[in-house]
Protein backbone atom coordinates (compact mmCIF):
# COMPACT_ATOMS: atom_id res chain seq x y z
CA UNK A 1 0.00 0.00 0.00
CA UNK A 2 1.86 3.30 -0.71
CA UNK A 3 0.57 6.12 1.18
CA UNK A 4 0.54 9.50 -0.48
CA UNK A 5 -0.04 13.11 1.59
CA UNK A 6 -1.63 15.99 0.43
CA UNK A 7 0.52 18.82 0.79
CA UNK A 8 -3.06 20.75 0.89
CA UNK A 9 -2.67 20.36 4.36
CA UNK A 10 0.51 21.58 4.59
CA UNK A 11 2.25 24.98 5.60
CA UNK A 12 2.07 26.28 2.14
CA UNK A 13 5.34 29.05 3.54
CA UNK A 14 7.13 25.77 3.53
CA UNK A 15 6.40 23.50 1.03
CA UNK A 16 9.69 22.25 0.52
CA UNK A 17 10.48 21.76 3.89
CA UNK A 18 7.29 19.77 4.50
CA UNK A 19 8.09 17.11 1.25
CA UNK A 20 11.46 16.82 2.89
CA UNK A 21 9.86 15.93 6.17
CA UNK A 22 6.71 13.77 5.19
CA UNK A 23 9.22 11.73 2.67
CA UNK A 24 11.77 11.36 5.72
CA UNK A 25 8.83 10.25 8.08
CA UNK A 26 7.90 7.21 5.22
CA UNK A 27 5.77 8.53 2.43
CA UNK A 28 5.84 6.91 0.00
CA UNK A 29 4.50 9.51 -2.93
CA UNK A 30 3.42 13.27 -2.81
CA UNK A 31 0.10 14.27 -3.43
CA UNK A 32 -0.02 17.65 -5.43
CA UNK A 33 -3.16 19.24 -5.74
CA UNK A 34 -3.81 21.74 -7.75
CA UNK A 35 -7.17 23.48 -8.29
CA UNK A 36 -8.29 26.48 -10.78
CA UNK A 37 -11.01 28.17 -8.66
CA UNK A 38 -13.32 26.97 -11.98
CA UNK A 39 -13.54 23.36 -11.98
CA UNK A 40 -13.73 23.07 -8.31
CA UNK A 41 -14.93 26.17 -5.98
CA UNK A 42 -10.89 26.67 -4.70
CA UNK A 43 -8.00 28.00 -5.85
CA UNK A 44 -4.34 26.39 -4.92
CA UNK A 45 -0.99 27.03 -7.28
CA UNK A 46 -0.11 25.92 -10.53
CA UNK A 47 3.34 24.58 -12.43
CA UNK A 48 4.80 27.36 -10.94
CA UNK A 49 4.54 26.04 -7.60
CA UNK A 50 5.58 22.35 -8.51
CA UNK A 51 8.50 22.99 -10.62
CA UNK A 52 10.23 24.99 -6.93
CA UNK A 53 9.26 21.49 -4.89
CA UNK A 54 10.28 19.37 -7.25
CA UNK A 55 13.74 19.31 -5.89
CA UNK A 56 12.55 18.94 -2.50
CA UNK A 57 10.91 15.16 -3.63
CA UNK A 58 12.85 12.28 -3.74
CA UNK A 59 10.44 10.18 -4.78
CA UNK A 60 7.00 10.22 -6.98
CA UNK A 61 5.33 13.35 -7.34
CA UNK A 62 1.52 12.98 -7.90
CA UNK A 63 0.12 15.71 -9.83
CA UNK A 64 -3.67 15.94 -8.77
CA UNK A 65 -5.67 18.50 -11.45
CA UNK A 66 -8.63 19.66 -10.21
CA UNK A 67 -8.76 21.88 -13.64
CA UNK A 68 -10.50 22.68 -16.77
CA UNK A 69 -9.22 23.13 -19.42
CA UNK A 70 -6.45 20.24 -18.62
CA UNK A 71 -4.66 20.47 -22.33
CA UNK A 72 -3.55 23.33 -22.46
CA UNK A 73 -1.43 22.74 -19.16
CA UNK A 74 -0.15 19.47 -19.43
CA UNK A 75 3.56 20.19 -20.68
CA UNK A 76 3.65 22.65 -18.17
CA UNK A 77 3.32 20.20 -15.08
CA UNK A 78 5.20 17.39 -17.12
CA UNK A 79 7.64 20.32 -17.50
CA UNK A 80 7.55 20.89 -13.69
CA UNK A 81 8.75 17.39 -13.20
CA UNK A 82 5.61 15.50 -12.14
CA UNK A 83 6.02 11.89 -12.47
CA UNK A 84 1.91 11.27 -12.65
CA UNK A 85 -0.45 13.73 -13.86
CA UNK A 86 -4.14 12.87 -13.40
CA UNK A 87 -6.70 14.54 -14.67
CA UNK A 88 -10.41 14.30 -13.95
CA UNK A 89 -13.23 12.54 -16.32
CA UNK A 90 -15.57 15.61 -15.93
CA UNK A 91 -13.45 17.80 -16.76
CA UNK A 92 -13.88 18.09 -20.05
CA UNK A 93 -15.36 16.12 -23.40
CA UNK A 94 -11.92 14.60 -24.92
CA UNK A 95 -10.53 12.89 -21.60
CA UNK A 96 -8.88 10.18 -24.38
CA UNK A 97 -7.08 12.40 -25.82
CA UNK A 98 -6.11 14.17 -22.63
CA UNK A 99 -4.55 10.78 -21.20
CA UNK A 100 -2.46 10.26 -24.90
CA UNK A 101 -1.34 13.81 -24.33
CA UNK A 102 0.21 13.12 -20.93
CA UNK A 103 1.74 9.91 -21.24
CA UNK A 104 2.90 11.67 -24.61
CA UNK A 105 4.68 14.29 -22.16
CA UNK A 106 6.47 11.47 -20.84
CA UNK A 107 4.33 11.08 -17.22
CA UNK A 108 2.17 8.76 -16.37
CA UNK A 109 -1.49 9.16 -16.84
CA UNK A 110 -3.99 9.18 -14.30
CA UNK A 111 -7.70 10.02 -14.61
CA UNK A 112 -9.90 11.25 -11.31
CA UNK A 113 -13.68 10.33 -10.96
CA UNK A 114 -16.29 12.06 -9.28
CA UNK A 115 -18.58 10.90 -6.04
CA UNK A 116 -21.38 10.90 -8.58
CA UNK A 117 -19.31 9.53 -11.41
CA UNK A 118 -19.59 5.93 -12.35
CA UNK A 119 -16.96 3.09 -12.97
CA UNK A 120 -17.75 2.75 -16.13
CA UNK A 121 -16.91 6.51 -17.39
CA UNK A 122 -13.26 4.79 -17.84
CA UNK A 123 -13.98 1.48 -19.27
CA UNK A 124 -12.43 2.51 -22.71
CA UNK A 125 -9.40 4.02 -21.02
CA UNK A 126 -8.04 1.44 -19.19
CA UNK A 127 -5.08 0.83 -21.81
CA UNK A 128 -4.29 4.44 -21.32
CA UNK A 129 -4.54 5.14 -18.16
CA UNK A 130 -1.77 4.53 -15.34
CA UNK A 131 -3.86 5.35 -12.21
CA UNK A 132 -7.91 5.51 -11.64
CA UNK A 133 -8.11 7.92 -9.20
CA UNK A 134 -11.50 7.51 -7.09
CA UNK A 135 -12.58 10.60 -4.96
CA UNK A 136 -14.23 9.90 -1.46
CA UNK A 137 -15.06 13.91 -1.00
CA UNK A 138 -16.70 16.33 -3.51
CA UNK A 139 -13.15 17.59 -4.85
CA UNK A 140 -12.15 21.24 -3.81
CA UNK A 141 -11.01 21.04 -0.18
CA UNK A 142 -9.13 19.04 2.53
CA UNK A 143 -10.67 17.84 5.54
CA UNK A 144 -14.08 17.01 4.30
CA UNK A 145 -15.90 13.56 5.24
CA UNK A 146 -15.16 10.70 3.79
CA UNK A 147 -17.98 9.22 0.99
CA UNK A 148 -18.07 5.24 0.72
CA UNK A 149 -16.89 4.42 -2.35
CA UNK A 150 -16.12 0.76 -1.98
CA UNK A 151 -18.89 -0.61 -4.65
CA UNK A 152 -17.07 1.27 -7.48
CA UNK A 153 -13.17 -0.02 -6.35
CA UNK A 154 -14.45 -3.07 -6.33
CA UNK A 155 -16.15 -2.75 -9.88
CA UNK A 156 -13.45 -0.82 -11.16
CA UNK A 157 -10.60 -3.61 -9.14
CA UNK A 158 -13.19 -6.24 -11.66
CA UNK A 159 -12.57 -3.72 -14.70
CA UNK A 160 -9.06 -3.36 -14.50
CA UNK A 161 -7.87 -7.05 -14.57
CA UNK A 162 -4.52 -7.75 -14.73
CA UNK A 163 -3.51 -4.61 -16.44
CA UNK A 164 -0.96 -2.32 -14.36
CA UNK A 165 -3.23 0.27 -13.12
CA UNK A 166 -3.54 1.67 -9.37
CA UNK A 167 -6.59 2.67 -7.84
CA UNK A 168 -5.71 5.62 -5.91
CA UNK A 169 -8.24 6.59 -3.25
CA UNK A 170 -8.72 10.88 -2.83
CA UNK A 171 -10.48 12.32 0.60
CA UNK A 172 -11.28 11.58 4.07
CA UNK A 173 -8.57 8.77 4.27
CA UNK A 174 -7.72 7.88 8.30
CA UNK A 175 -6.98 4.93 9.93
CA UNK A 176 -10.57 4.58 9.97
CA UNK A 177 -11.64 4.39 6.48
CA UNK A 178 -8.48 3.21 5.22
CA UNK A 179 -9.34 -0.59 5.94
CA UNK A 180 -12.51 0.21 3.83
CA UNK A 181 -10.46 0.93 0.50
CA UNK A 182 -8.14 -1.33 1.13
CA UNK A 183 -10.43 -4.14 1.29
CA UNK A 184 -12.49 -2.93 -1.66
CA UNK A 185 -8.89 -3.24 -3.66
CA UNK A 186 -7.26 0.56 -3.78
CA UNK A 187 -3.34 0.49 -3.76
CA UNK A 188 -2.77 3.99 -3.20
CA UNK A 189 -4.12 6.20 -0.21
CA UNK A 190 -4.06 9.83 -0.31
CA UNK A 191 -4.35 11.54 3.05
CA UNK A 192 -4.24 15.34 4.24
CA UNK A 193 -5.47 16.61 6.88
CA UNK A 194 -4.80 12.96 8.89
CA UNK A 195 -1.23 13.06 8.01
CA UNK A 196 -0.41 16.85 8.85
CA UNK A 197 -2.10 16.97 11.87
CA UNK A 198 -0.34 17.24 15.06
CA UNK A 199 3.41 17.99 13.34
CA UNK A 200 4.81 20.55 12.01
CA UNK A 201 8.24 20.80 9.80
CA UNK A 202 9.76 21.56 13.29
CA UNK A 203 8.66 18.45 14.99
CA UNK A 204 7.70 16.26 12.32
CA UNK A 205 7.63 13.00 14.27
CA UNK A 206 3.86 13.11 13.95
CA UNK A 207 3.64 12.58 10.60
CA UNK A 208 5.18 9.37 10.43
CA UNK A 209 2.94 8.18 13.51
CA UNK A 210 0.41 9.42 11.58
CA UNK A 211 1.39 7.45 8.62
CA UNK A 212 2.33 4.47 9.96
CA UNK A 213 -0.89 4.45 11.39
CA UNK A 214 -3.06 4.45 8.26
CA UNK A 215 -0.55 1.99 6.98
CA UNK A 216 -1.18 -0.33 9.01
CA UNK A 217 -5.09 0.18 9.50
CA UNK A 218 -4.70 -0.40 5.74
CA UNK A 219 -3.20 -3.44 6.35
CA UNK A 220 -5.74 -4.45 8.89
CA UNK A 221 -2.74 -4.24 12.28
CA UNK A 222 -5.13 -2.56 14.93
CA UNK A 223 -2.65 -1.20 17.53
O1 LIG B 1 -8.00 16.36 -3.93
C1 LIG B 1 -8.29 16.54 -2.78
C2 LIG B 1 -9.46 17.40 -2.40
O2 LIG B 1 -10.03 17.93 -3.53
C3 LIG B 1 -7.54 15.82 -1.74
O3 LIG B 1 -6.26 15.42 -2.18
C4 LIG B 1 -7.52 16.41 -0.37
O4 LIG B 1 -6.52 17.36 -0.21
C5 LIG B 1 -7.33 15.33 0.66
O5 LIG B 1 -7.45 15.90 1.91
P1 LIG B 1 -8.07 15.12 3.16
O6 LIG B 1 -9.48 14.75 2.81
O7 LIG B 1 -7.22 13.87 3.33
O8 LIG B 1 -7.94 16.08 4.28
FE1 LIG C 1 -6.19 15.24 -4.45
Amino acid sequence: MKIAPSILAADFANFGAECEAIEAQGADWVHVDVMDGHFVPNISFGPTTCAAIRPHIKGVMDVHLMIAPVDPYIDAFANAGADVITAHVEAGPHIHRTLQAIRGAGAKAGVALNPSTPAEAVAHLLDLTDLICVMTVNPGFGGQKFIDMSDKIKTLRSMIGDRPVHIEIDGGVDPSTAPIVAQAGADVLVAGSAVFKGGSVSDPAPYGTNIKAIREAAAGVYA
